[in-house]
């Protein structure tokens, strides 16, 4: 399919350059804009009869692989989920070490972005179903659906811009890792794939509320309902990849991760209260309602005006041409 110039703008197409102009398809910060400035959002650790310390001892119980985290003076961190005999499946063991990671990334107020990758070239494969067998009741799927739940959510509200390398499959529970990211970049070659109806199941880490919010409800509808293979060009139609990936640098593990580093620092440029801010500005209007994340935005203004960045824009006199 050809798409014209102005839809692959909006797409965020390959011929854009690495910065091109990829739009968008005063107070003491309140409680909202302190939490979303930290970066912490947890919402469902009172869900009923959740005991975190239960479902995190049952977990551990499945162990292999692990959830590795790089954090770069770039301000840029790589989270890689690392289990490549089984494609990148989670481990009970990698469930908890994500949440783990995940609560790293709360207390690092230097960061800026993150990018997450699988290894070896694949992104990942969903659960470990050997670990999905041996918990296959519904109470203990609850659990693990609701730490799963708890752990991307505040994921995906770190004030951090962050990027889901799709390189080979994301099946699964791997395709709503994808959406607990701001941003998906594809490999040729990449696939997003939710294969739970093929499971008899449906997402259950937040996959699916997310995937509503990113592609609309008529594209989620087709993409769950028919199980489809996403690839990147039609990603890239619906919205839910925010660029392909240059051929000739992907698929080629350091390549790929370079050239995702490339894109994302063009958004992560600048100080650090500023892009921590522009998340949770973002965060705030993408999950609250509008009298709400109005107040929140306004916290968080609070918090870079007369801030070193504004104090030093005004005494150059910057110019936006
Ligand atoms: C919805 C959800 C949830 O929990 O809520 C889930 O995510 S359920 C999980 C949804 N994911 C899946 O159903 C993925 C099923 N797997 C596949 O479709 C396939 O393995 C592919 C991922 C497409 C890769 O195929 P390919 O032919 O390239 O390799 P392969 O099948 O030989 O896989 C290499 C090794 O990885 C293992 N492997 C792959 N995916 C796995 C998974 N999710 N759990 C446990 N082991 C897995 C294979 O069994 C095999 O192990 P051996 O070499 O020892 O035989």
């Amino acid at each position: 399919m050809v798409l014209s110039a102005a839809r692959q703008h909006l797409l965020g197409g390959i011929r854009l350059g690495a910065c091109g102009q990829h739009l968008l398809g005063g107070s003491r910060p309140g409680a909202w804009g302190q939490n979303l400035l930290r970066g912490i959002g947890s919402v469902y650790t009172a869900a009923k009869g959740f005991q975190e310390k239960e479902i995190r001892e049952k977990l551990q119980a499945f162990p292999g692989g692990s959830i590795d985290l790089v954090k770069q003076e770039s301000g840029i961190a790589v989270l890689t989920v690392n289990n490549p005999a089984r494609m990148n499946a989670f481990s009970g063991s990698m469930m908890v070490e994500l949440e783990e990671r995940v609560s790293q990334l709360e207390e690092w107020t230097e960061g800026k972005g993150l990018i997450i990758q699988g290894a070896a070239g694949t992104f990942c494969s969903g659960s470990d179903l050997n670990a999905v067998r041996a918990i296959s009741n519904p109470q203990d799927g609850m659990k693990m659906c609701t730490f799963m739940q708890n752990a991307l959510t505040r994921l995906l509200r770190l004030p951090l811009l962050s990027v889901a390398l799709v390189e080979g499959n994301a099946l699964g529970g791997g395709a709503e890792l994808t959406t607990a990211c701001d941003f998906r970049l594809m490999a040729p070659g990449g696939v997003i794939q939710f294969v739970h109806k093929h499971m008899g199941l449906v997402p259950g880490w937040g996959g699916a509320a997310r995937l509503v919010r990113i592609v609309g409800g008529q594209n989620a509808l087709k993409m769950l309902g028919g199980a489809l293979k996403i690839d990147p060009e039609m990603g890239l139609q619906i919205g839910l990849a925010d660029r392909v990936l240059e051929g000739s640098l992907a698929g080629s593990g350091a390549n790929a991760l370079l050239e995702a580093e490339q894109w994302l620092g063009c958004y992560t440029a600048g100080p650090a209260p500023v892009i921590r801010a522009i998340k949770s500005v973002v965060v705030s209007g993408r999950e609250l309602p509008l009298e709400v994340a109005l107040g929140t935005e306004r916290d968080v203004f609070g918090t870079v005006w007369g801030g070193p960045a504004n104090l030093q824009a005004l005494a150059t006199k910057a110019k936006h041409k």
